[in-house]
């Protein structure tokens, strides 16, 4: 309530028909997070949702001060914690050990190089198995593409997680991919629909049937105890993926716990899949419906790799496509997590440099959406232009490392206050060097190989499941393989 009465708050005032607007503002949180933005410029402002009140920063400063504020006085962990139910909904120790995150930061952005043949040797292995076998002869064949790819790219990326053969698992593949979703779409239902005292018992159950962390440690066991005795015999011989970069990352005599490695490898999953999935469905509905980019794309990729030559896939070579880093980073812009994000749980108080005090207890976040769609940070900034970031850049189109040093920030994972699809400040997202390159050989790899075109000619309208915004689960491409 106070942070509510010195801001500015969208629609209705009055305590109860603000909570018409909590509802209503779920529904409808893309337009009405950029009513507000329109109707106080400059400001924060409170924006009603459930129930809740969230202060919303779009302003550039404000954005910067949201990211850049201790974790101990606006906390993501707990706000994470506390609108996902993490604790109850997967167990204590899924949120309490972190160090996934420096091992990403570190092992997995150092060893980019070194992943990138096994990672496009699996989207070749994924594509084949499950696209080829589907298309009949030089015909078009329509694919429902989001199972599709949510199976290759969780394919795909678990090569890099846990390695060959569990990343072709069935079992394996299954469990990855749905215990996001379950955590996302139960999440939210226990923490508004069901009271504080009875949180532990329901959680409790849901673990009960959902038995996620226990099918992980099923599943991971004969690997990790296979791992244990090479990491005691021959560290040379330790296969290069996360699974071995989280064991070392703990001393031979106090080695991390199978529970504990399994805990790791589902928080893994639960940021890398979805969120990559995610974009590059909508990058697919981009390049589906407006074909004329597959052959700008195509052009610039055939120049740097052979289809049939692994050895020529380099990050370097990917670095000098900029059209399609342009591409994707556009998709992202417009198209990214949702219309809210970056929640922030104030656990003390914390007071904006303007003078505005946020109470502890209150959430903090950002208008993300509003902010990728402003007109006076973006030409046009509603329309889809594939090009934009390549266009952005001041320095020599092809990079061969002389990049202009501004243009780093045109780069799909170049950020700032005015674009926000990867975070900013001490939470910026670690993992987005991997995301961009993965999703840059898959749409490389799909260019060169396939013609596509959406079967209805039009790109299929996005679902929102309140602030959170996803790609359409029913959109059909229709691909053909391509006559050289
Ligand atoms: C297109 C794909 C991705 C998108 C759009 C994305 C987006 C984000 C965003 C917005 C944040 C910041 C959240 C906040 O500040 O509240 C974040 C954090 C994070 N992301 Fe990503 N992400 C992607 C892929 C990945 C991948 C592939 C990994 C792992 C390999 C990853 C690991 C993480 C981790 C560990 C954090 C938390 C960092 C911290 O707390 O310091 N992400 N991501």
């Amino acid at each position: 309530e106070r942070a509510k009465r010195c801001l500015p708050a969208n629609g209705f005032p009055g305590v109860w028909t603000s909570y018409l607007n909590s509802v209503s503002n779920c529904f409808y949180s893309k337009s009405a997070t950029k009513d507000a933005c329109l109707r106080f410029p400059g400001s924060l402002f409170t924006f009603s949702l459930l129930g809740q009140w969230v202060v919303l920063a779009k302003a550039k400063e404000h954005v910067r001060e949201l990211c850049n504020a201790p974790e101990d006085i606006l906390s993501m962990e707990s706000a994470a914690e506390e609108l996902l139910q993490l604790r109850h909904l997967v167990g204590p120790l899924f949120s309490d050990e972190l160090y996934h995150i420096p091992v990403i930061r570190t092992k997995l952005n150092f060893n980019l190089e070194g992943i990138l043949p096994p990672l496009v040797d699996e989207m070749h292995n994924a594509c084949s198995d499950i696209i080829d076998t589907q298309i009949n002869g030089g015909d078009w064949t329509s694919i429902m593409v989001s199972p599709i790819f949510s199976r290759i790219i969780c394919q795909a990326t678990s090569r890099i997680l846990v390695g060959d053969p569990l990343c072709r698992d069935e079992e394996y593949c299954e469990l990855a991919r749905q215990f996001t979703d379950d955590v996302l779409l139960m999440g939210p239902v226990l923490k508004f629909l069901v009271p504080k005292l009875l949180r532990p018992w329901a959680g409790l159950a849901y673990r009960s049937i959902f038995k996620h962390q226990e099918r992980m440690e099923k599943l991971l066991t004969p690997l990790i105890e296979s791992r244990r005795n090479l990491r005691r015999n021959s560290v040379s011989d330790m296969p290069n993926d996360m699974l071995s970069w989280l064991m070392e990352d703990s001393p031979l005599d106090k080695e991390h716990s199978t529970r504990s490695l399994s805990m790791r490898m589902l928080n893994v999953i639960f940021v890398a899949l979805h969120t990559t999935t995610k974009t590059f469905i909508h990058a697919l509905y981009y390049l589906a419906s407006q074909p004329q980019y597959i052959s700008i794309l195509r052009e610039e990729v055939e120049q740097q790799f052979d289809p049939d030559d692994l050895t020529t896939w380099t990050r370097e070579a990917l670095g000098r496509c900029v059209k399609l880093d342009s591409f994707l980073k556009e998709t992202l812009r417009l198209k990214g997590l949702g219309a809210i994000w970056m929640p922030r749980l104030a656990v003390s108080d914390f007071t904006f440099s303007d003078g505005t005090h946020i109470p502890s207890g209150y959430y903090v976040a950002t208008a993300a959406t509003a902010v990728h769609e402003d007109n006076n940070l973006y030409e046009s900034a509603h329309e889809f232009d594939g090009l934009r970031f390549a266009s952005m850049r001041k320095g020599p189109k092809t990079l061969d490392g002389l990049e202009n040093e501004k243009d780093w920030q045109y780069r799909m994972t170049g950020n700032s206050e005015s674009y926000l699809a990867f975070g900013g400040g001490r939470h910026l997202c670690p993992g987005r060097f991997f995301a961009s390159m993965e999703m840059k050989c898959l749409l490389a790899y799909l260019v060169l190989r396939y013609d596509l075109k959406m079967k209805d000619g039009v790109r299929p309208s996005d679902e929102w499941f309140g602030p959170t915004l996803n790609p359409a689960r029913n959109g059909e491409v229709l691909f053909c393989r391509r006559k050289v």
